[in-house]
């Protein structure tokens, strides 16, 4: 006997529950009513109410008491399909809504709902469905093959009017379509797919027509005798006597913020929460598609199956594992929850450094993903060698090479180290000499990588100098010690393991025993926005094909704003990201809703953008007390945008925020990940931002999985926004966009001063106005922004005169205090501008001139 809940069953029952009192004893009862129903005769005693139920075929009302409270079933062939437990005024509220619901089931014996009119003529008895947002032609939304069966047999004219149907048609005028077609059953069969069109609801609409084609049937149209219903995206089967089930109700509702996944999991998740796996396997999944949902899930299934041991989940900051806890708190039964650690990968490393150094605690106490907003300000004084600290020239050679061809050296590098940290371990740096450089696209010779192994040493010499550790050195300190690491954990899951790198997968792989179901990974190429090292077989994780595993429906954005992101990604697809090994892009299946199409507004100037983007999102804010919205700032670092959100009294989402009490939130574009938002700003989305115009054009495609990752946060309301021309990769996408001017969007009456943008690192490091340039000497013009892009043989000579030190021979300049000074001399005396030859002094003029 197949008992079978509809997917929001359990929400209404654990609602129903929380109301208390009489609601309370209410749905006490329902629990047992479930549990009487598979018994026929017990079935027969239960209180059915007086009245019967026309708005659902073959449905069956019981009185729960609570003063009209009811349990809504359906009951065909034998079979139970709980669908809604509530008061009164919300089952009646329910049944409107879900008018002509009609149970049937494949060809697999899945269960599937179809809504169908009983009479499309009579507004009482057919189905009622709101407007949706979409702008394409409602039968468009179909695959072709529901098209045609829809349209079949109907006259050009006639098709042609269904076919140009738009949200904008109404119920009226979808009826009188409908009139014009002959076969009665065609009638509503299109008549219901139009409706349900209109809302967007596009599996509704194919269900519906699939019940029309007979691909649907209904239970008692089986021929044979009624097999075993199996789940579906809809209905799932449950033990409703086990007492399992009653304590997961019970945990729900205590709980006030579960969400609707934790109730219920589609069958392709499911899969993976349930799945043995013989070793490491892994789970790709696009955004969206509920990989921390199956994560959470999976990780709880099995502290079930490994009863007194130790569950690990790991995932990148302190912030997204706040998150997950607090997933695991909800969704887990008190008696496992012990047993389920959740760790942001640095705080896991920590713990070990402190039981393997105890007397170097200090050193690992800093590092938090915090530490990075003053480490960038210790890397730049490093870097150009401030406070007498000239270890950085080592650098100097490539640094050269990087910026003579227009790119900023100084990310490059500290990027370049990120990787090699990543890649190799400590005592075996020199591997790098030889690896090939998988993600990093600017050739670097033998020379350049011993410069750099050079470098990195004196980099991290001076890190525990001053005392910081960033998140690759607390994971190379701990690799010292990797040899003590022993089994701890019976698994092992990793949320965002895209951004992981090889030595960190090493490390992890020390934690627990090679056993089945050891190390379960989840992640997304598309989203990695690091450039360290990635490679799970270096790191003893090989994941057999058998055990990888793709998850393609996205559950969180409108179908708007997935097609707007995905598009951008797909026109923008580098040939590097596809070489790189594991990459894949997956084509996402989308959301079954819609929402407004995503916007694109512009102003005059960035200060304008943020004024708006600020006003616009406390206003939203205002309006919808539940709405969390997030303005991510294109183009600034999060150090850098720190001292803005302060000063806008919002917080910044930077690893460790926690977004609890706060509606409105300022971020970079990559601290957003994993998070998600009613409704995304993203400001200076601009040409000469993104993509970092100083980054190597072929590495371009780590801004585009920022921009990727952010705009695919946003659930119901996507806003881009620029001054100036928009960021080329949206150039394919601004036709799919509603285009405004800010001042236009949010209303003229608001007349807004601009904001102050975000201060850069050197204003923030400097209170001082900058430096002349011309004032400044070879090298530490070299240093800055302006001179990216410097030819090769103005940067040998500017090393080579301008040297701080006003040199003279015979009477003749021959080395420079400052680059003014050699401006002034090589103009007034023409015989010192041999020393730059005529090439050289050419383009010496040209560049300072210009
Ligand atoms: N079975 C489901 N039913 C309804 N909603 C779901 C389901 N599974 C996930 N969701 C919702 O989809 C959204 C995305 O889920 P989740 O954050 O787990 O995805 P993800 O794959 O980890 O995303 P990303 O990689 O973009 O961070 C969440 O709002 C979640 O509640």
């Amino acid at each position: 006997m197949n008992v079978l809940e509809y997917k929001n069953y359990r929400k209404s029952l654990t609602a129903l529950r929380r109301r208390g009192g009489r609601f309370q004893k209410a749905a006490e009862k329902a629990i047992v009513y479930q549990d009487d129903l598979k018994d026929e005769r017990l079935r027969k005693k239960l209180p059915v109410t007086n009245h019967g139920e026309n708005r659902i075929d073959k449905a069956v009302k019981y009185d729960l008491g609570g003063n009209g409270c009811r349990l809504v079933t359906v009951q065909d062939n034998g079979r139970i399909f709980l669908c809604f437990a509530g008061a009164h005024d919300d089952v009646d509220k329910w049944l409107d809504k879900n008018r002509g619901l009609t149970i049937r089931v494949d060809e697999g014996n899945r269960v599937i709902p179809s809504f169908e009119s009983k009479d499309y003529t009579n507004p009482e008895e057919r189905l009622q469905r709101d407007a949706g947002y979409t702008d394409k032609p409602l039968v468009s939304l179909l695959q072709q093959r529901h098209q045609d069966a829809i349209m079949k047999g109907l006259a050009w004219s006639l098709a042609k009017a269904i076919g140009e149907a738009t949200v904008e048609v109404s119920d009226d005028e979808i009826q009188q379509l409908v009139d014009r077609i002959e076969d009665l059953v065609q009638q509503t069969a299109v008549f219901d797919a139009l409706m349900l069109l209109r809302e967007e609801n596009i599996d509704g609409a194919t269900n519906r027509i699939r019940a029309f084609t007979g691909e649907l049937c209904k239970l008692g149209d089986q021929e044979q005798s009624l097999p075993y219903l199996e789940d579906s995206e809809y209905f799932q089967n449950v033990d409703v006597s086990s007492e399992h089930y009653q304590k997961l109700i019970e945990n729900f509702a205590r709980n006030a913020d579960y969400k609707d996944w934790m109730l219920f999991m589609r069958p392709a998740q499911q899969r993976f929460v349930d799945a043995d796996y013989a070793g490491p396997a892994k789970v790709t999944g696009v955004s969206g598609s509920g990989k921390t949902a199956v994560v959470v899930r999976r990780a709880i299934a099995l502290t079930e199956r490994y009863p007194d041991q130790q569950v690990l989940v790991l995932t990148l900051n302190r912030s997204l594992a706040v998150l997950i806890e607090e997933l695991v708190n909800t969704a887990a039964l008190e008696e496992v929850r012990d047993r389920i650690e959740v760790l942001p990968f640095f705080m896991l490393c920590q713990r070990f450094l402190y039981q393997f150094e105890p007397d170097n605690t200090r050193l690992y106490d800093d590092v938090t993903w915090k530490s990075r907003e003053h480490i960038d300000a210790i890397w730049r004084e490093y870097y150009r060698c401030e406070l007498h600290n000239y270890d950085a020239r080592a650098l100097q050679k490539v640094h050269d090479s990087l910026i003579s061809r227009g790119i900023d050296a100084e990310s490059y590098i500290r990027e370049e180290f990120d990787w090699i940290r990543s890649a190799t371990a400590p005592g075996n740096r020199d591997a790098y000499l030889s690896m090939e450089r998988t993600g990093r696209t600017y050739p670097l010779d033998a020379n350049f990588r011993q410069d750099l192994l050079r470098g990195l040493e004196s980099w991290e010499r001076k890190m525990t100098f001053v005392g910081v550790t960033d998140y690759l050195g607390i994971a190379n300190a701990l690799y010292h010690h990797i040899d003590k690491i022993e089994p701890r954990y019976r698994c092992v899951l990793v949320d965002e393991s895209q951004d992981f790198g090889t030595i960190d997968f090493q490390l992890i792989r020390r934690l627990v025993a090679e056993d089945s179901n050891d190390v379960f990974l989840c992640g997304d190429a598309a989203q990695k926005v690091s450039s360290k090292h990635h490679s799970l077989s270096d790191a003893g994780l090989a994941v057999a094909g058998s055990r990888s595993h793709k998850l393609v429906l996205n559950y969180r954005n409108s179908r708007q704003i997935l097609e707007l992101a995905h598009g951008m990604l797909m026109d923008n697809l580098f040939n590097e990201m596809l070489q790189i090994h594991d990459f894949e892009i997956l084509d996402p299946e989308y959301a079954n809703f819609g929402g407004p199409t995503p916007l694109f507004l512009s102003a005059a100037s960035l200060g304008d953008e943020l004024a708006a983007a600020v006003t616009y999102a406390k206003s939203e804010a205002e309006e919808n007390s539940a709405a969390k919205i997030c303005i991510a700032i294109c183009g600034f670092s999060e150090h850098e945008l720190e001292a803005f959100a302060q000063n806008q009294r919002l917080p910044l989402l930077n690893g460790e925020t926690d977004l609890k009490g706060h509606q409105v939130i300022v971020s970079d574009l990559e601290n957003t990940k994993g998070f998600e938002f009613h409704c995304m700003i993203i400001v200076n989305c601009a040409d000469g931002v993104v993509p970092n115009p100083r980054a190597p054009v072929e590495e371009a495609f780590r801004d585009l999985s920022r921009l990727y990752v952010a705009m695919t946060r946003a659930r119901h309301q996507l806003v881009l926004s620029c001054c100036g021309a928009p960021s080329p990769f949206l150039e394919g996408q601004l036709k799919h966009l509603s285009q405004y001017l800010w001042e236009e969007y949010i209303g003229q009456e608001q007349d807004l001063a601009p904001l102050e943008p975000p201060k850069r690192l050197e204003q923030l490091r400097h209170d001082t106005p900058p430096r002349d340039i011309l004032s400044m000497t070879g090298e530490e013009y070299l240093y800055q922004e302006d001179a990216i892009g410097c030819p090769a043989l103005l940067v040998e000579k500017l090393r080579k005169l301008v040297t701080g030190k006003s040199r003279i021979v015979q009477g003749t300049p021959a080395e420079w205090r400052s680059i003014s000074a050699a401006l002034k001399d090589t103009r007034s005396k023409p015989r010192c501008r041999q020393l730059f030859g005529p090439e050289g002094y050419r383009v010496f003029r040209e560049w300072f001139d210009n």
